[in-house]
């Protein structure tokens, strides 16, 4: 008998260590999709086309796209080479691009974070700055990447969410606290984007998929740290949960 349990595939990247190579994925992800959302998270390998994407769409009821240190390659958006040293996975790009897309259009709920969030603009045709900080106007949404974790994920500026969205279907607040830990983020928007929220620099923090036949949303910054307790990651989880397991009934 099913335990009613929703599969939901989990982002992984590529990360050599010690002359080795391993496909890993924060644990705060996983907590967040296995105690808030409710679902079971599956790592999905950086395998790239040596993966059975179609097998995963048959088997999976929804996807989590992960945030991670490493930016996507600017070729994949038509944008200028990366500076010299910049951290790309290249395993991951090869994997998550097309994956984003064939669960668009498979209509499997999915939730993006931060690189997943960017990749999901680029894989409907938008471009990312490299540097947010060094665009005119805008803010440094760095962390403090030497203190400890939480000096990482602390809240760091307010967004604002658009009135009508999915977001502020979940949040009464029109403003709320975020953490930011990225140095890249939407330039020019891809195809079928609606803005969710902004930061009070301009710069876009959150996007949905408009017309998308299942729960799509993505968001720059990072609701699986503290996502049990902070009142926006806890409903975003529980509502990505809630579409994981309605397709799972459906499945
Ligand atoms: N590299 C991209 C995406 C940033 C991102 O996903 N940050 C999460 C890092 C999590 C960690 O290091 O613990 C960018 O810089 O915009």
């Amino acid at each position: 008998m099913s335990t009613g349990k929703a599969f939901v595939g989990v982002s992984t990247c590529r990360m050599p260590k010690n002359g080795n190579e391993y496909d890993s994925v924060s644990r705060y992800y996983s907590e967040a999709a296995a105690n808030v959302a409710g679902v079971m998270p599956l790592g999905i390998p950086a395998l790239g086309d040596q993966l059975d994407n179609d097998a995963l769409l048959d088997r999976l009821d929804g996807f989590l796209f992960t945030g991670s240190p490493s930016n996507v390659e600017p070729h994949h958006y038509r944008g200028a080479p990366s500076e010299e040293g910049t951290q790309h996975d290249p395993a991951r790009d090869a994997t998550t691009l097309p994956l984003i897309k064939k669960v668009l259009d498979k209509g499997i709920p999915m939730l993006a974070i931060c690189r997943g969030y960017q990749e999901l603009n680029v894989v409907l045709g938008g471009t990312l700055y490299q540097k947010v900080q060094n665009q005119p106007g805008k803010m440094d949404h760095r962390a403090d990447m030497t203190g400890t974790i939480e000096d990482r994920f602390v809240l760091a500026h307010e967004i604002e969410l658009v009135p009508g969205g999915v977001l502020a279907g979940l949040m009464p607040d029109q403003k709320v606290l975020v953490n930011s830990v990225h140095a890249q983020g939407i330039d020019q928007l891809g195809e079928g984007l609606a803005v969710e929220a902004y930061a009070p620099d301009g710069l876009v923090e959150a996007v949905s998929v408009s017309g998308a036949s299942a729960f799509a949303l993505a968001v720059q910054w990072h609701p699986e740290w503290n996502a049990s307790d902070n009142k926006l990651s806890n409903a975003i989880f529980r509502a990505f949960g809630n579409a994981c397991r309605e397709r799972a009934t459906r499945r």
